[in-house]
């Protein structure tokens, strides 16, 4: 009788917490540390170990807390947040976003554990978009404003696409083609759209669009992926519907003030137990009634359940066991991460004054997108910072290199194309998403057919070990994804811990 009342109230209590998650109410729901705690064995030390500090670890943790469960994290870095990671100001003056940046009014989660939480949101601090009248175009060695732009010589693309900035002319196409339903975010993962599981470089061709103007729209300063051949249409559909799902909400989005690492930070603040920073594991194993979690170290730790938070590309350098098979084996092996290299300076004059150009360029060679930063909210027209923001196959170009040679060479690149920059820069801050073991990249990106292939089997349990992390979201992408597939497996392991 007595543990029918306790089942029952666990129940009830998860009942709660997915309606509050799942409805996003902001009301908290805290029911006394460890007051439910789900027969914690002696030997075991915790209900569940969650392996990784970022959005999607921190909301799941917070999801068993509140519901009287005993939870461990363990971090490999110093550091909490994971992807979302703002530059200390004593690195790079305004401490720009080196990860996660922009949030949608329609991230409902975020939002509410930024009010939950206690941390407030400020205007957004544009990182690689540019003010109207601040952008110049750096392409085939000629500066083009992007006025210049449709009419100009080296503008080769088809009629229709000669406006604009080359990396976003082809989103119109996208979204007119788009075969998925507006309201319905899940369906990018539907197999009855599998045809669409196929290579932008295909769509483009049928387009009429040249091999040069496929890599000028697509494979360069690209956003997603590296290039146009090694990226499924389907993700721009899913990106495109997502988009359109933001756009339409009524919620106010923006960036959290103090930088969006005050996010995570306040929501471990919040969680009241045990999270082991510096701890890098090294493997995973799922046994008849228990998981043991290895550190780095040496150390072991076990828990009933184990929650893997790692992006693909880190899962990957851990050994789990028993190991992942057949098509779930295939997608923790190849899904890749877009790449990200940053070059951060401080400009130690108004080169834009000397030479009459706007600060801002967006290149066609080793500079990448060179933006002139104003993230000072009190002087929002004060230039903080510059930042070389690398992607596509520049990023794996430079992140090969020892570092000061990439300084080197990435500064000489930006001093020879626009002489106003000698001696105008100084160097402050270098920043890889590539080569990092704990990330191994921005966010992760679709190659054609992977979608049908494995999307739906990257979050299949192996034994007692769950999974977690923005890969592994349906519905959302980036920071919403992240806390989406957080909640998800929270609620799944709930289900099982009883
Ligand atoms: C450059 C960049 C720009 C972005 N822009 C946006 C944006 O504008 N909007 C948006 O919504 N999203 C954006 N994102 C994506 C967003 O930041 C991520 O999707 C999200 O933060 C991922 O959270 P996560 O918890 O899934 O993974 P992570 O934050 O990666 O968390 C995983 C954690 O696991 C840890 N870990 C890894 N290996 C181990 C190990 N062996 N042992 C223990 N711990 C380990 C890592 O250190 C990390 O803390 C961007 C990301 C980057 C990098």
């Amino acid at each position: 009788m007595k543990n029918e009342k306790k089942i029952q109230q666990s129940i009830n209590r998860r009942e709660m917490l997915k309606k509050s998650g799942l409805a996003l109410a902001a009301a908290p729901f805290y029911f006394g540390l460890n007051s439910c705690v789900s027969g914690a064995k002696k030997t075991m030390d915790a209900d569940v170990i969650i392996v990784g500090a970022g959005l999607a670890g921190l909301n799941a943790a917070l999801l068993f807390e509140q519901a009287g469960f005993k939870v461990k994290i363990v971090e490999a870095t110093d550091r909490l947040g994971g992807r979302v990671h703002t530059a200390k100001e004593s690195d790079v003056p305004g401490h720009p976003e080196l990860g996660g940046n922009g949030i949608g009014g329609g991230y409902a989660r975020v939002l509410d554990a930024a009010q939950k939480y206690g941390v407030s949101m400020g205007p957004m601090r544009p990182r690689t978009e540019a003010r109207k009248g601040e952008l110049v175009y750096r392409i085939k060695n000629n500066f083009i404003l992007p006025e210049e732009w449709p009419t100009h010589d080296l503008n080769t693309l088809p009629e229709g696409y000669r406006k604009g900035l080359p990396a976003y002319v082809t989103w119109g196409h996208f979204g007119k083609i788009n075969p998925l339903p507006e309201n319905d975010l899940a369906a990018w993962r539907d197999p009855k759209y599998k045809d669409w599981d196929k290579s932008t470089y295909s769509v483009l061709k049928d387009e009429g669009f040249s091999d040069d103007d496929i890599k000028l729209v697509m494979g360069t300063n690209s956003s997603y992926g590296v290039d146009a051949q090694n990226i499924s249409i389907m993700m721009y559909f899913q990106i495109l519907t997502w988009i359109g799902q933001q756009n339409a909400s009524t919620g106010k989005g923006g960036a959290i003030v103090g930088g969006n690492q005050r996010l995570p930070e306040a929501m471990a603040a919040a969680f009241k137990q045990d999270i082991m920073l510096s701890s890098p594991v090294k493997s995973i194993a799922s046994e008849a009634d228990a998981t043991t979690i290895t550190l780095d170290n040496g150390n072991t730790l076990r828990a009933p359940y184990c929650l893997v938070t790692l992006p693909a590309s880190a899962l990957r350098r851990i050994q789990i066991s028993p190991s992942a098979q057949g098509i779930q084996q295939k997608g923790f092996q190849n899904l890749d991460y877009t790449p990200v290299v940053q070059l951060h300076y401080v400009p130690k004059k108004k080169y834009w004054e000397e030479d009459g150009l706007p600060p801002s360029m967006w290149c066609d060679n080793l500079a990448g997108r060179f933006m002139a930063l104003k993230n000072d909210l009190q002087d929002p027209d004060r230039v903080t910072s510059c930042v070389a923001f690398l992607n596509s196959n520049v990023a794996l170009e430079i992140d090969k290199m020892k570092q000061e040679d990439a300084i080197a060479l990435v500064t000489k690149t930006l001093e020879d194309i626009r002489p106003s920059l000698k001696g105008a820069l100084d160097f402050t801050y270098y920043w890889t998403w590539v080569n990092n073991p704990y990330a191994g990249g921005a966010y992760a990106y679709w190659k054609p057919g992977e979608i049908t292939d494995f999307a739906n089997n990257l979050a299949d349990p192996i034994g007692r070990i769950h999974f977690a992390g923005e890969h592994t979201a349906v519905m959302n992408r980036g920071m919403e994804g992240a806390m989406e597939s957080g909640e998800r497996a929270a609620f799944e392991l709930m289900d099982l811990l009883g």
